[in-house]
């Protein structure tokens, strides 16, 4: 689904700052491209301990205001995280998990499901073993990472199958083309996050590599946040850029530098329970 208003044009834009004194971020990341490096199959992905130690470490700094925002289906980001005790978001916004173990699941008729998975599979069939067909439970992504010159291809018999599908919409990604329950992007999923603790009354700050970022760029931004797109990707309604993943990780280490800094030593616990700042 593509974003409900269009980006302004491509802009050389500036490095994202750094927490200011007294500054309250909320900080939602998005995972494949922006967390970790893509790989040519969604299971060969590799999270390292030292991005889960940060991770936790930034839990704990920003007094719980943590979140993964994915197309992953929720299952897939705790295998991929180890049931981390921050909120998830998958299915672009669709299933949520939040940091009180409340959970949030899309709902959509069996019949409606069992067709797209159906049809879906055929489709990948169709276009030969180069395409992959992830199983996301409701949705399903076709994946051509392994054959880019498919793509064309992939995108025109992916649109005549998705204006075919009652209740699914289509969700254009990197070298993927995904089938997802309409009315939920990850723009929606932030600004309802940012209604609730542990997140209201903070600064957002998103960052985000792709077209179903960008829905969370335009709400962070009218929430005076930062959006910060990983990649180059144009054009995007982002205000801020990190050239890739490794950046990515190297500025999250530094707005954990500058979090703590304000932390008495005897808190200052990486891989420990949120703890709360004088
Ligand atoms: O919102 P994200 O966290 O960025 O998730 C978007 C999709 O990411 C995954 O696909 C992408 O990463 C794969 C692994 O590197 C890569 O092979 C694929 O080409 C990329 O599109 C994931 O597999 C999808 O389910 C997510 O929706």
């Amino acid at each position: 689904m593509a974003p409900r208003s269009s980006p302004p044009p491509a802009a050389v834009l500036p490095h994202p700052p750094l927490p200011g004194a007294g500054e309250r971020w909320a900080l939602f990341l998005d995972v494949d491209g922006s967390l970790l490096d893509f790989a040519d199959d969604p299971t060969a992905v590799v999270v390292l301990p030292a991005l889960r130690r940060r991770l936790a470490g930034l839990h704990g700094a920003l007094d719980g205001a943590l979140a993964l925002v994915s197309g992953r289906a929720l299952a897939d980001l705790g295998r991929l995280f180890g049931d981390p005790p921050w909120t998830l978001v998958g299915l672009h916004g669709l299933e949520r998990h939040d940091a009180a173990g409340r959970a949030q699941a899309p709902s959509i008729e069996p019949a409606q499901v069992r067709r797209m998975r159906r049809e879906t599979a055929a489709l990948a069939a169709r276009l030969g073993e180069a395409v992959r067909w992830e199983d996301k439970g409701v949705a399903a992504a076709l994946h051509c990472r392994r054959a880019p010159s498919l793509l064309p291809a992939l995108r025109r018999e992916a649109m005549a199958l998705a204006a075919r599908l009652p209740g699914y919409e289509l969700q254009p990604g990197d070298m993927v083309m995904e089938f997802k329950p309409a009315g939920m992007d990850k723009g929606r999923a932030v600004a309802e996050l940012l209604a609730a603790p542990p997140f209201a009354g903070r600064r957002p700050v998103y960052l985000g590599d792709d077209l179903t970022d960008e829905h969370a760029f335009a709400a962070v931004n009218a929430a005076r946040g930062l959006s910060v797109r990983v990649g180059g990707r144009t054009p995007s309604h982002a205000l801020f850029t990190l050239p890739n993943p490794a950046a990515v990780q190297a500025w999250l280490s530094d707005v954990l530098d500058t979090l703590m800094k304000g932390t008495p030593p005897h808190a200052a616990n990486p891989g420990g329970p949120p703890q709360r700042r004088p």
